[in-house]
Formats: structure tokens, C-alpha cells, sequence
């Protein structure tokens, strides 16, 4: 399938920081594609030079097929993208701030109306359209705010953290929409710090650190990679879990605790035998399967969502 966005060596600064170094990735199309990185690691920036409104100094951009610099406008008019921050007029209602952003990317009279009539629809607002912005939750406005993104049918939208400070309701929305986004063939890029977003919608991934990306491929294919396996253990409340001799220590997770190891199975028995011994009350002993967590703490030494 063909690439709809190849970025080769994306290096940007601000002045004198610094916001990305080398950035370098492929999505397919009709694909959704996860942008995975804490705070200030560099996705707003990747994605506002995707969507045109940022320069850069170092590498190359070919959105659908064109390159960035020579075919700017051409690029704009195929894609639609969803900032971070909400950008919306509050006194106004869903239709008239629909209205003005449709106009905006140049979409006119009936077509106008049929398309907000369907963006509507499709982000489960349609009886909210004469409603002022100002009386909706976050997660609605959000949805409007993806909904002005569609209006012109792009081939490829590009949404910078789309569900941060949102209601499940409206992350349910958000998911489910991008997911027919993607089966009506429209190429998704999708950025977040949450691991279970990618893993419920992603094909493919990129971890992005200090504007660099330091790991990349499919889910199952970055999980083998770079996590390690381990095994679970849950006791009852009070009990302690039995050291293993020549494993590292367990870490407290959950209401249990977490066991690295390069020998799971062989971890699962001794934690079995040794809680046996003392007749603990064990309520989960399990092989779990690395996490992006682990992943990322693998790659960087901290963890997503502290850092
Ligand atoms: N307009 C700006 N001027 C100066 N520095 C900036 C500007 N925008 C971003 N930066 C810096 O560039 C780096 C990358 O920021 P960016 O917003 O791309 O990261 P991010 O991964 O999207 O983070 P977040 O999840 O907080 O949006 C950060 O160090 C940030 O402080």
C-alpha cells in the first residue's frame, strides 16, 4: 500500500531549544498510525509541520505523495487536523462554528449543509446542532472540534492528543469514529501518551523521546522487542510475596506485584512452589505480556506518564 505520510530526518528548533532532532517514520494508508511520547517529547511539533503550519529546518515531508514545501497548499486541502487545544466560538452553536470552518476549507451551500448534517452524525451530536458551544462538556466540544476537521473528506487526519481532560462517553465516540475513519480507507494519525489508545487503535506506532524516535514498528513487533516479559503475582491483602532466589526484585503493581524476567515459566513455578510452602492465599499467578510501559521505562529510564 502507499505511504501516506514519509518523514526522513525531521529536525525543528525554537530559537535556541532544541524541539526535534531526528524524526523519521511511514504511514501506510488507510492505516492508523500512534505517536506514543511523554510531555514536550515533540508530537504537536511533528504534527503541526504535517498539517502545514509550522517550518522546519532539517529533512524531508511527503504528505499523500507531495512534498510539504512544494505543495503546501495542495497537501492542506487533502487533510484535516485536530489541535490540542480546543479552538471553537463559544457563543456560537455547533452549526454556525460548522459553517465557518466548512467555509473555511472552501466547502459551500448544499454540500455544506449535507456534510455538517453527516460530521454531525458521525461524532453523535446531531441533536445538539443549535446548542451554544458554551454549554457543552469538554469531550463534546472536542467532538465538534473533530467534526470541523472532517467537513471537506480528507484523505488523512491528524489528531494531537484527542482525548485528554475528555468523558469515556466522548473517548468511546472518538474511538469508534476513528475506527470507520479508517475502514472508508482515510489514514489516521493519532498522538497520545496513553498506551492502552494505541493499543486499541493503532496499526503501527512510533515512541517518541526528546524529539527523536527510539522505537517503531508494529504493537506486537515493538513489545518483543524492546519489553520484557514477566509474571504476575496476587496474594491475599497482608501477605507478602516469597523472594525468589535468582530473580530480581518483584515490584508492587496494582494489588499485586510484578516480576521481570527473561524466564517466566520458570518464575511462575518457583513463585508457585514457594507460595505453596507457605500457604498463601494466592489469588492471580500469571505469565502477563510486556507492556509499553515497560517499554518505554526500558528506553528512556522513566515512565510515561511522570515524566
Ligand atoms: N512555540 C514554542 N516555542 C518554544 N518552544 C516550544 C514551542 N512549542 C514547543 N516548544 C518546545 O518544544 C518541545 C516539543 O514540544 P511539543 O509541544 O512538540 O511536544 P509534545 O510531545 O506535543 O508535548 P505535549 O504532550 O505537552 O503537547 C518541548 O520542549 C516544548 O517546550
Amino acid at each position: 500500500m502507499k505511504p501516506a505520510i514519509e518523514i526522513h530526518g525531521l529536525g525543528k528548533s525554537y530559537g535556541s531549544k532544541m524541539a526535534l532532532k531526528d524524526i523519521s517514520f511511514t504511514v501506510r494508508e488507510g492505516s492508523c498510525f500512534g505517536l506514543l511520547g511523554p510531555n514536550g517529547a515533540g508530537k504537536s511539533t511533528t504534527m503541526k509541520i504535517l498539517a502545514g503550519l509550522l517550518e522546519f529546518d532539517a529533512g524531508g515531508v511527503k504528505v499523500l505523495g507531495e512534498d510539504i514545501r512544494r505543495s503546501g497548499d495542495r497537501i492542506k486541502a487533502k487533510l484535516g487536523y485536530v489541535p490540542q487545544s480546543i479552538t471553537l466560538y463559544e457563543k456560537l452553536n455547533s452549526l454556525d462554528n460548522l459553517t465557518y470552518f466548512g467555509e473555511m476549507y472552501g466547502v459551500r451551500g448544499g454540500e455544506l449543509k449535507k456534510r455538517i448534517r453527516e460530521v454531525l452524525e458521525q461524532v453523535g451530536l446531531a441533536d445538539r446542532a443549535k446548542d451554544p458551544i458554551a454549554s457543552f462538556s469538554g469531550g463534546m466540544k472536542r467532538r465538534i472540534n473533530i467534526a470541523a476537521a472532517l467537513l471537506h473528506k480528507p484523505k488523512l487526519i491528524i489528531m494531537d492528543e484527542p482525548t485528554v481532560g475528555i468523558d469515556p462517553q466522548s473517548r468511546n465516540h472518538i474511538f469508534e469514529m476513528i475506527r470507520s475513519l479508517k475502514r472508508e480507507g482515510v489514514t489516521v494519525l493519532y498522538s497520545t501518551h496513553y498506551m492502552e489508545e494505541v493499543e486499541a487503535l493503532c496499526d503501527r506506532l512510533a515512541i517518541i523521546d526528546h524529539g527523536s524516535v527510539i522505537a517503531q514498528g508494529e504493537l506486537n513487533e515493538v513489545l518483543d522487542r524492546f519489553g520484557s516479559q514477566a509474571v504476575y503475582l496476587e496474594l491475599a491483602e497482608g501477605e507478602r510475596p516469597p523472594a525468589l532466589p535468582g530473580f530480581d526484585e518483584p515490584a508492587a503493581q496494582g494489588r499485586g506485584w510484578l516480576l521481570e524476567t527473561a524466564a517466566p515459566l520458570d518464575a511462575l513455578a518457583c513463585w508457585a512452589s514457594a507460595c505453596k510452602e507457605r500457604s498463601l492465599n494466592v489469588k492471580r499467578l500469571e505469565v502477563v505480556r510486556p507492556s509499553l510501559e515497560t517499554v518505554f521505562l526500558a528506553l528512556t529510564g522513566t515512565t510515561l506518564r511522570d515524566s
